[in-house]
């Protein structure tokens, strides 16, 4: 795709993710003028536009100025949404959201007739390039819009195709994942506190360790068994920590976990059924 053909984006609801995914676009090369927002807080807005020189419209205006409309509000907020934007948007548009649990279905019975729909799971590594998207087609989308989507995510991460049906589980996996890993970084961190280390050095320990095996994960091809065992000494300091990670049902404790985001997720879609 030339520069020429790549569509102008407009987030709808510049949060946490909608940041994202602006600065992460910025940081892989689009420019300021191929973006715009919309944002219910002024001072949100403002905000924005100051740090990265991205203009902040209203809905109307990001569906006449914008080819990709990309919904990014709490999918508690997506009532009022939907009411500005049906009238605002046509055939031309690409509506891209992605909100958890919302299905595309929601949008088609919403927006107007023939209007593309694609779901998109993403999460927060986006701001550094390394982002993990699924992408799913509802009913008007074609090729060529999941072709778009695929694009303008693949600046800032890796993108996979799903059936929508997976979108659930998607969520709960890499959708949240982020979220699991800060917190088992979090929990590393104090352990050094309580063995008596500087905080300071326990997170740089804990940090690179973290950075260390997601390199070896992502560049090696191993399985993360193997690996784990290459770290597992007889007799050694690991096996002595993994039996305290399966004593305290560590393993049941993610499965639990992950399927009650899955869960989650669901009940959010179920929310918004007719
Ligand atoms: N935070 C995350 O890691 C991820 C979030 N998501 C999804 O992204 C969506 C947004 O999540 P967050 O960014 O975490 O929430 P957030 O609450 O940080 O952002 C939502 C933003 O939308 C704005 N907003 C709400 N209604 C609006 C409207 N009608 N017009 C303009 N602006 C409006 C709010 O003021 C807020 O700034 C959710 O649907 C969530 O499921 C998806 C993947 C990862
Ligand atoms: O917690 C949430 O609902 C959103 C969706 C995936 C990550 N954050």
């Amino acid at each position: 795709m030339t520069n020429a053909d790549k569509p102008t984006i407009a987030v709808l609801g510049a949060g946490k993710i909608g940041e994202a995914l602006l600065s992460g676009l910025l940081a892989g090369g689009r420019r300021p003028d191929e973006l715009m927002f919309t944002e219910r807080h002024g001072e949100r807005a403002s905000e924005l536009t100051n740090r990265y020189g991205i203009r902040a419209v209203d809905v109307a205006t990001a569906a006449k100025d914008a080819r990709v409309l990309v919904v990014a509000v709490k999918p508690q907020d997506i009532e009022p949404l939907l009411d500005e934007l049906a009238p605002a948007v046509g055939g031309d548009s690409l509506v891209v959201s992605l909100c958890a649990g919302l299905p595309t279905s929601l949008y088609e019975r919403r927006l107007p007739d023939g209007v593309p729909v694609v779901r998109v799971m993403p999460n927060t590594p986006m701001v550094v390039g390394e982002a993990m998207s699924a992408i799913s087609p509802g009913r008007f989308a074609t090729a060529d819009h999941l072709a778009v989507v695929e694009e303008l995510l693949g600046v800032v991460g890796l993108v996979v195709r799903v059936p929508e049906s997976q979108q659930d589980a998607v969520t709960a996996l890499s959708g949240s994942g982020p979220a699991y890993f800060f917190f088992l970084v979090e929990a590393m961190i104090d352990a050094g506190i309580l063995l008596g280390l500087p905080r300071a050095v326990s997170e740089k320990l804990i940090i690179q360790s973290a950075v260390g095996a997601a390199t070896m994960l992502a560049r090696t091809g191993e399985h993360p068994v193997t690996l784990r065992e290459a770290v597992t000494s007889p007799a050694g300091t690991t096996i002595m920590a993994i039996r305290e990670l399966e004593n305290h049902g560590v393993r049941a404790a993610l499965l639990a976990a992950i399927e009650a985001a899955h869960d989650r997720s669901q009940e959010l879609g179920r929310q918004h059924e007719d």
